[in-house]
C-alpha cells in the first residue's frame, strides 16, 4: 500500500496566480492537484496546509473514495468553494498517483476513452462586432469546431469577456477589485445583432456560444434566449444567478436556446434541481471547484439520466493540472458535451509541462501515466504570489450588481 509521507502547497504566479498541491508517497511517486480559487487563493492554501495536510499523512494513497468521504464528512462544515476546492486538489493528486502506480493515464482508470478527443471551444472577443468576427475566423482557421463570442457593447465602457488580449481573457487583475458598469438594456439590444452578423460571416458549420455572466433576471433571460433562437447557439451560459434553481423554470418555458450553468457550483446539490427538472442542457461544474474527479463523476452520472451533458469551465484561472484532469474526465464520461479551453500563457505552460494536446478542435489528455502534468518547482519559485481580485460591477446609477 502506498503511504502518503508528505504534502505541501506550492503558490506561484507565472502570469497569474496558481495554487498547487503536491502529495508524496513512500513509493517515490507523487501526485499533483490544482487548488486555485481565483481571487481567494490563499484561503484554500491555508485550508490545505493548516487543516487537510495533517490528516493525510500516513494514509493509503490508493483509498481515493475513503479519503474523499473523510475530508467531506469529517470537516462537519460541508460544501462551499474553499472546502470543495481543497478536497478537489487532494482528489486530483490521488488519481495522479494511482495512474502513475498503475502505469496508465487516468482516463483508462475511469473506464477508458469513450471518444477520440474532447471538443473544445475557444474565446473570440473584440471591442466591436467586426473585431470579434475577425478573431472567430482565426479559430476556424485553426480547426476549432466551436467558439464563444463576446463583444464590446456600444455605450458601455467595459464588457465582460472583452480584453486587449487576443486569445485569453484575464479578469483578475486589480490589487483591489476594479469597478465596471452594466446596462441591461444596451446589452440586450446589442447581442442579437452580434449573432446575426456572426452567422452571416462565419456560416452555420461552427458552434457558437455566449456567456451572459449572471447579469439578467429570469424573464430577461427568457427574452434574450428567444431573440437568439434564429442563430442556433450551442449554448447560452449563466443567464441569471443560479442560487435559485427554480428560477430556470421560467427561462425554460420561454426559449429553446440551450442553457449552460454551473462554473461557480461546488457540489451536486447546486445542480440537483436544474438537472432533475431538465432546466439546463449543459452542466459547467469543473474538477477543481467541484470536489475533484470523484465528485464530478457523480454529478455527470446524475446529469446523464436527464440527458444533460458536461461543459466544464476551463478559463485561465484553472491551472494546467485541472485542464488535464478535465480532459481525462471528459474523454471517459458518457455524456460529455464540450470543454472550454482558454489557452494559458507561455510562462504558465513552462511551469506546468503537460502531455495534453489540441488537434483540429479536439483535445486529448495524452497517454502519460497519471494526469500527465508536472510542475517545475525551481521555475515556479521565481514567480511570487501577488494578490489579484476579480472585478465588481455596478448599474449605471451606482447600484451594486452581479459581475
Ligand atoms: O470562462 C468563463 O466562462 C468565465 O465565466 C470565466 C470566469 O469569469 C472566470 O473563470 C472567473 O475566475
Ligand atoms: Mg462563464
Amino acid at each position: 500500500m502506498p503511504r502518503i509521507t508528505s504534502a505541501r502547497v506550492i503558490v506561484t504566479r507565472p502570469g497569474r496566480n496558481f495554487v498547487t498541491l503536491k502529495i508524496e508517497t513512500d513509493e517515490g511517486v507523487y501526485g499533483l492537484g490544482d487548488a486555485t480559487l481565483n481571487g481567494r487563493e490563499l484561503a484554500v492554501a491555508s485550508y490545505l496546509t493548516d487543516h487537510v495536510i495533517p490528516c493525510l499523512i500516513g494514509r493509503d494513497a490508493h483509498s481515493i473514495e475513503d479519503i474523499w468521504q473523510y475530508l467531506y464528512k469529517g470537516a462537519y462544515w460541508r460544501r462551499g468553494p474553499v472546502t470543495m476546492t481543497a478536497i478537489a486538489a487532494v482528489d486530483m493528486a490521488l488519481w495522479d498517483i494511482k495512474g502513475k502506480l498503475a502505469n496508465m493515464p487516468v482516463y483508462q482508470l475511469l473506464g477508458g476513452a469513450a471518444r477520440e478527443g474532447c471538443m473544445v471551444y475557444g474565446h473570440a472577443n473584440g471591442s466591436d462586432i467586426s473585431e470579434t468576427i475577425e478573431r472567430a475566423h482565426e479559430y476556424l482557421e485553426q480547426g476549432y469546431k466551436a467558439v464563444r463570442l463576446q463583444s464590446g457593447v456600444p455605450g458601455m465602457e467595459t464588457t465582460y469577456g472583452v480584453s486587449g488580449e487576443r486569445f485569453y481573457y484575464e479578469p483578475a487583475k486589480g490589487s483591489l477589485p476594479e469597478e465596471s458598469q452594466w446596462s441591461t438594456s444596451k446589452y440586450m439590444r446589442f447581442v442579437p445583432e452580434l449573432f446575426d452578423k456572426a452567422r452571416d460571416a462565419l456560416g452555420w458549420d461552427i458552434h457558437l456560444l455566449h456567456d451572459v455572466h449572471h447579469r439578467l433576471t429570469p424573464i430577461e433571460a427568457g427574452r434574450l434566449g428567444k431573440d437568439l433562437e434564429p442563430y442556433r447557439l450551442f449554448w447560452l451560459e449563466d443567464t441569471t444567478p443560479a442560487e435559485n434553481q427554480a428560477a430556470f423554470r421560467l427561462i425554460r418555458q420561454h426559449t429553446t436556446t440551450p442553457l449552460a450553468v454551473g462554473e461557480i457550483f461546488n457540489s451536486i446539490w447546486d445542480a440537483k434541481q436544474l438537472i432533475e427538472e431538465q432546466l439546463i442542457d449543459y452542466i459547467r461544474a469543473t474538477v477543481v471547484h467541484a470536489g475533484g474527479i470523484t465528485h464530478l463523476r457523480r454529478v455527470a452520472a446524475l446529469a446523464d439520466l436527464y440527458q444533460v451533458r458536461t461543459g466544464c469551465h476551463g478559463a485561465t484561472d484553472l491551472s494546467p493540472v485541472c485542464m488535464a484532469a478535465a480532459l481525462h474526465f471528459g474523454l471517459s464520461v458518457p455524456n460529455f458535451g464540450i470543454q472550454e479551453y482558454m489557452r494559458h500563457s507561455e510562462e504558465t505552460d513552462a511551469v506546468f509541462p503537460h502531455a495534453y494536446s489540441l488537434n483540429q478542435g479536439l483535445m486529448h489528455p495524452g497517454d502519460k501515466p497519471g494526469l500527465g502534468v508536472d510542475i517545475d518547482e525551481v521555475l515556479a519559485a521565481k514567480y511570487e504570489y501577488k494578490r489579484a481580485y476579480l472585478p465588481v460591477n455596478r448599474l449605471e446609477d451606482g447600484t451594486m450588481f452581479n459581475w
